[in-house]
């Protein structure tokens, strides 16, 4: 059944961090402040890479917005209109422009509308679809993260042209008609670069906010440190590299050679946690916009940012494979053992005892069937509760396995019947070790259980003719037989 994505799910700290995320949570206003210091910081790492006027290669302030509105709703919307307003200023310092503070707080309150507005609509509409589907369905979560992540920003970009121009920062002419195009690129390589990565950050941030993004189970144990910083650095290398050979030969098509970025990258995605793939596209991104400012490489500027967002888009696509991996081998686990009592579920004993017979045949090995059944389980059930009953089946279980040999296998047959392979064991050897089981089953304790557990045993040795399900049919008469004739028995063919 569809679950609605628990909200209140508290992010788990790290040991020894645990004191942090208290006191985030006591003092919320700290992780708002946190969120505009991030804000900020990061819009000045744009502002260094500006190659319009008002436009950066880079801004990723627009996937700190995206992903706070995304995990934080309206509640994100004031820390960020306070950015947008003193960024404004900030703005009117640098370009030393001198307005009025009154026509500062409207331009700065202009552009906090048109920023918030496009990327509230998207995170929002984003947000409503994680909502209504199954998390589980992550490719076509990302493949709308990817449509609608470029849409806000080509919106938000649109309205902050018409902002600029509404309050006279800008003139209104058909060049600044163009801007929102520059601008469009620096939001769109915000979103797609950062958004994933400050998901991650923002939830630590907001330990009460976002438990459908632990939920998207991209959860995994992080590697070493330092193969990481190995990894990131050769595709620093090959950033650094294939600038600079662009830059020194005039060659345009040599640009396109940033596309082998996507090997170091892709080592990094299927290797490592998503959280450090999310970092390193980060860096990526922003060392090739770093590198273009100052290599003065702004006219391959979009081959060099759309290349890195198309990376960007794919790695998260690459992101899936291991998350669908061990959610497979998860399934694959679960239909190989029984919840209850671990012992293999009768669809993965079936087909493995067939081979482990045919493996006998092949050594001419003997190999022995043991079909046993717990005596009156009904009725402990019925006198002492299902629960009991439960432990009882564990318990029989735990008992069984503990004594067998690394060979046998173990299989519940279903209700109160279990299976026991034996490779190796004859039918002396088979009897013997049923023998040994029947005599311990009254040692079982169990709290609330007040009387002695007994069972009943089939055992034959799977002769050349046999199949599985021939010896099955043996050993299951001859449990039968045991029941009949009073029960707590082991019978073999006479
Ligand atoms: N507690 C519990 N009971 C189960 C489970 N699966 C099946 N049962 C119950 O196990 C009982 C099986 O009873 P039977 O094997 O038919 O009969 P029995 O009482 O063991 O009698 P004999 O086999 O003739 O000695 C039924 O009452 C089932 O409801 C389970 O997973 N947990």
């Amino acid at each position: 059944m569809q679950q609605p994505p628990s909200q209140n799910m508290e992010f788990e700290p790290p040991p020894g961090k645990v004191w942090i995320y208290t006191t985030l949570v006591r003092w919320p206003v700290l992780s708002d402040l946190l969120l505009i210091l991030m804000w900020l910081l990061l819009w000045q790492v744009s502002s260094l890479m500006e190659y319009e006027p008002h436009a950066s290669i880079w801004f990723p302030p627009a996937g700190v917005t995206f992903s706070a509105i995304l995990l934080l709703g309206i509640r994100a919307i004031p820390a960020i209109a306070f950015c947008c307003i003193a960024v404004t200023f900030w703005e009117d310092a640098n370009y030393a422009t001198h307005l009025p503070v009154h026509q500062l707080l409207e331009t700065g309150a202009l552009f906090a509308l048109a920023h918030i507005s496009a990327y509230t609509l998207g995170a929002s509409l984003l947000k409503w679809l994680i909502s209504h589907r199954d998390h589980h369905q992550l490719p076509s979560l990302l493949l709308a993260f990817t449509i609608i992540g470029p849409a806000s920003a080509l919106l938000a970009s649109y309205l902050t042209q018409t902002a600029l121009m509404i309050s006279g920062v800008v003139q209104n002419s058909p060049e600044s008609r163009q801007l929102w195009l520059p601008l469009w690129v620096g939001d769109l390589l915000g979103i797609i670069v950062l958004t994933p990565l400050m998901l991650g950050i923002l939830r630590r941030v907001y330990p009460r906010c976002g438990g459908w993004v632990s939920e998207l189970g991209l959860r995994q144990t992080p590697g070493s440190v330092w193969e990481f910083v190995l990894k990131l650095l050769s595709a620093a290398v090959l950033i650094v590299v294939v600038m600079m050979l662009t830059a020194a030969f005039h060659i345009k098509e040599m640009a396109f050679a940033i596309f082998f970025l996507s090997i170091p990258q892709m080592w990094i995605v299927y290797t490592e946690t998503p959280f450090r793939s999310g970092i390193s596209i980060a860096l990526m991104s922003c060392l090739t916009a770093v590198m273009m400012k100052y290599l003065a490489l702004g006219e391959d500027a979009l081959i060099f940012q759309f290349s890195i967002s198309v990376l960007a888009a794919s790695s998260y696509f690459g992101l899936l494979i291991p998350v669908l991996a061990s959610s497979n081998n998860r399934l694959r686990e679960l239909t190989r053992k029984d919840v209850l009592t671990q012992a293999y579920s009768r669809q993965h004993f079936f087909p493995q005892a067939e081979l482990e017979i045919q493996r006998a045949r092949y050594y001419r090995h003997p190999i022995s069937l043991v079909v046993f059944d717990i005596d009156h389980f009904k009725q402990i059930n019925d006198r002492f509760g299902h629960s009991i009953g439960d432990i009882a089946l564990i318990s029989l279980a735990n008992l069984v396995a503990s004594q067998l040999r690394q060979a046998d296998m173990l299989g519940r047959f279903g209700g109160d019947e279990f299976l026991l392979l034996l490779p190796g064991s004859d039918i002396n050897d088979a009897i013997a070790t049923a023998e040994r089981l029947r005599t311990s089953l009254p040692q079982i304790q169990i709290k609330g259980l007040h009387a002695p557990i007994t069972g009943s045993f089939g055992v034959t040795e799977i002769g050349s003719e046999d199949t599985i399900t021939s010896a099955f049919e043996t050993a299951d008469r001859l449990l039968l037989e045991a029941k009949r004739q009073g029960r707590n028995k082991v019978l073999s063919p006479s």
